[in-house]
């Protein structure tokens, strides 16, 4: 068998683990930049976050009301108030400037400080202020008694400084954000967004806003996976459509190469007479790292490291690119970008329906979650066709079906990824 027909022909199946593992070799990480904080949600975080003080810095009143010593206001109840004098009034944002001392209290705001000697705060509710009309002399009934601690968050109740907070490689949401607000992280450090060149291959191809011709369609793929990067936290470069002429894709991909992290070609991976991308790979300076993954669908996704960068060539059809890039283009990303779980987390559900398609290779069907009574339940979102793009809109995760059976039943449990 001739090289090239070998390539076609002559492939040597590797599994979907050990063609992320080949990939991960060549992974190199991002770039790091400092964004400003409120620019930083849904980037990666570069560094480990620690608290860099306590949470909260001082003793915090978490209601309005008087702060005082619990001793003084043991049998305090409405029958038997206990009469303390009001010696200060604490807004938050203030210091206290007195001691509580016996039979003292504090009129305090939710979030000051509490003063020294108090070791209680009452809640306004539970007390009636007494105010001579000068305002010199004032008093205060508490109608309660309440514990020591009562409504007083001690120094680190929350944080204390030192603690981990957040893990390189963690995606900043809400959460992130917040903490890192509070810590003072005005700048963030994260990792620059990989960028990720997309190239479609094929004559059939249309651009999006070509009127349709007889035999040719409009490229899709391109938009989709520019999608998926977006989403992944990736950069998007959509490229002009390759023909079928391998000279030409071999320039447009030794052209980009130098100046991306990573690129997806869609298309021109099988058996057929213009599959260029086999025929790239029959002659190019790069290095073929596999073309040929147990899996359905996308069997045919091939990849390579050439000058350095990564080449991962999917399955032209939109079922096949959409699987492709969810099994090793994201994990890759996130990897760049410093994850410690690129993969993300398996779950597992119920399928909702029988498969009966048993499948020499493990099967990633895009499939539609649906939640009851604490149960995930999944089908399949459409025809399972990898030449099925309309479907693709109603996936939320891919289900991985494991190779050989004689097909699965509904009630059977199995592992689903999200992708949504
Ligand atoms: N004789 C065989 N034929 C095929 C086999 C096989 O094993 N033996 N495998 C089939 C499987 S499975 C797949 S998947 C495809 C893989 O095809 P390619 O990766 O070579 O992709 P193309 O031939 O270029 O295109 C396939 C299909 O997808 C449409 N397409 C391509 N690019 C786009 C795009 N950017 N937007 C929308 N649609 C796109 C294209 O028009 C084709 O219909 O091969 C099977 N054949
Ligand atoms: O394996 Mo093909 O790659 O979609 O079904
Ligand atoms: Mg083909």
């Amino acid at each position: 068998m001739n090289s090239e027909l070998k390539l076609r022909f002559g492939r040597q199946v590797i599994s979907v683990d050990e063609a992320r593992a080949k990939l991960y070799e060549y992974c190199q990480p991002a770039k790091v930049e400092a964004v400003p904080l409120e620019r930083s949600i849904g980037r990666t975080l570069a560094v480990d976050i620690y608290a860099n003080h306590n949470v909260p810095h001082f003793r915090r009143s978490g209601v309005d009301g008087y702060a005082v010593r619990s001793k003084d206001i043991l049998t305090a109840s409405p029958e038997t108030p206990a009469l303390l004098q009001v010696i200060e009034r604490i807004p938050s944002g203030t210091v206290p400037t007195r001691t509580i001392g016996a039979g003292m209290a504090a009129r305090i705001m939710t979030g000051a400080p509490v003063p020294d000697g108090a070791d209680a705060v009452v809640m306004l509710e539970m007390t009636d202020s007494l105010q001579d009309e000068a305002q010199t002399n004032a008093h205060v009934r508490i109608k309660k008694n309440v514990q020591a601690g009562s409504n007083i968050t001690p120094i680190a109740g929350e944080i204390a400084h030192g603690d981990a907070l957040i893990a390189k490689g963690s995606q900043i949401g809400a959460g992130e954000i917040a903490i890192l607000a509070t810590f003072g992280f005005s700048e963030v450090s994260v990792f620059c967004k990989p960028t990720v060149a997309i190239f479609s291959t094929g004559s059939e191809l249309l651009q999006v806003e070509q009127r349709l011709q007889p035999g040719k369609i409009r490229n899709s793929n391109s938009y989709m996976l520019a999608a998926q990067v977006e989403a992944a936290g990736g950069s998007a470069q959509i490229m002009p459509v390759l023909s079928d002429d391998p000279r030409h894709v071999q320039a447009a991909l030794e052209a980009i190469l130098p100046d991306v992290d990573l690129v997806l070609t869609s298309g021109g991976v099988s058996v057929g007479d213009y599959d260029v991308l086999v025929d790239l790979f029959g002659h190019f300076e790069g290095k073929l790292l596999f073309n040929k993954v147990a899996m359905r669908p996308g069997t045919p996704t091939s990849a390579a490291v050439w000058k350095g960068k990564l080449l991962l060539a999917l399955s032209g059809n939109p079922g096949a690119s959409f699987v492709g890039f969810e099994l090793f283009a994201k994990p890759l990303m996130k990897a760049m970008m410093g994850s410690q779980q690129p993969v993300g987390e398996a779950h597992t559900a119920f399928l909702d329906v029988p498969y009966d398609k048993p499948s020499a290779y493990p099967r990633y069907i895009r499939g539609t979650t649906r939640l009851e009574a604490g149960t995930v339940w999944v089908r399949p979102a459409g025809i399972d066709k990898s030449s099925i793009m309309v479907s693709i809109k109603d996936a939320d995760c891919l289900i991985c079906l494991p190779a050989g059976g004689s097909g699965y039943a509904r009630g059977d449990r199995v592992q689903v990824w999200a992708t949504k």
